[in-house]
């Protein structure tokens, strides 16, 4: 029978399947994530939260393909190709700008590196920053913006090279309580304007409440999903201050952090 709850998910970009990962081998091998079933299809914003050394870093390097799997698959756009793709971005908890480059020609980067011409280039990254709000910056260089800012380039830098996946690891994790909040703020309505499938790791519950259409929970050691579904307080409308004030916001945030607790 065709399950209409899933057909109506869209497209599967991301399909795990029973994977196991570890590092190393012999006496120093590290077991980090166990029996892993999971999936990213097309439009969804999906938050993967997990305390500290759970293995989500860990699932993001095995989808970005900087991993392999030690059993199992992990098939990304169709294949179990590994190493860095450009259909699939990354965005990590710092920037990691080139220093010597103004912003304008880190978020170009990327686009030279696929072979776009001049004129294209140009205009891409001129978009993305002008998306992400930083168009005024864009002739300034990495040491003259808050912290906010480098993660709002490297936002952009992922977005002008059109990827069909993102994969966001922690990115507002460094920044402090007002910054982080503003941007969870610009990056939901991003989303909402672009429906780009989103892979988000944090372990922020507030978060994940406010950004994911669905919410998985690793926990563990070795690593396991603990919880999967889709997120009951998404909402198209509403800022972050909206949402909490929602009756179900308590108890939602509540469930979470039990299941994190396991
Ligand atoms: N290169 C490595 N070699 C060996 N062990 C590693 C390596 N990288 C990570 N680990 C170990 O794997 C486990 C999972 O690490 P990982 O960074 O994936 O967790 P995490 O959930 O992202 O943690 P955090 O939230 O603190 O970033 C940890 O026990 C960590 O010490």
């Amino acid at each position: 029978m065709i399950d209409l709850a899933t057909e109506a998910r869209g497209k599967r970009l991301v399909s795990i399947e029973n994977m196991a990962f570890q590092y190393g081998s012999g006496r120093r091998a590290k077991a980090v994530l166990n029996g892993i079933d999971l999936e990213l299809r097309e439009n969804e914003f999906v938050c993967v939260l997990g305390a500290s050394g759970c293995g989500k870093t860990s699932l993001l390097r095995l989808i970005a393909g900087y991993e392999r799997p030690t059993s199992g698959s992990v098939n990304v756009l169709g294949a179990a190709r590994s190493g860095p793709r450009p259909e699939v971005g990354v965005v990590f908890q710092h920037a990691n700008l080139f220093p010597w480059l103004t912003i304008r020609r880190n978020v170009e980067f990327g686009l030279r590196m696929q072979g776009a011409g001049r004129e294209e280039r140009r205009e891409r990254a001129e978009d993305a920053l002008r998306l992400v709000g930083l168009i005024d910056a864009a002739d300034r260089l990495p040491y003259e913006l808050s912290g906010g800012m480098k993660q709002r380039a490297a936002i952009a830098r992922t977005i002008a090279a059109s990827p069909t996946i993102i994969l966001m690891d922690e990115p507002f994790g460094a920044l402090d309580a007002i910054t982080r909040e503003s941007l969870q703020q610009q990056l939901r309505e991003l989303w909402l304007s672009s429906r780009q499938s989103v892979l988000f790791i944090t372990h922020d519950v507030d978060e994940a409440l406010l950004l994911a259409t669905r919410i998985v929970v690793l926990g563990g050691s070795p690593g396991a999903v603990l919880f999967d579904r889709p997120n009951p307080l998404h909402s198209e409308e509403g800022t972050a201050d909206q949402l909490r004030r929602r009756y179900e916001y308590g108890k939602q945030r509540e469930k979470l952090v039990e299941t994190l607790k396991r």
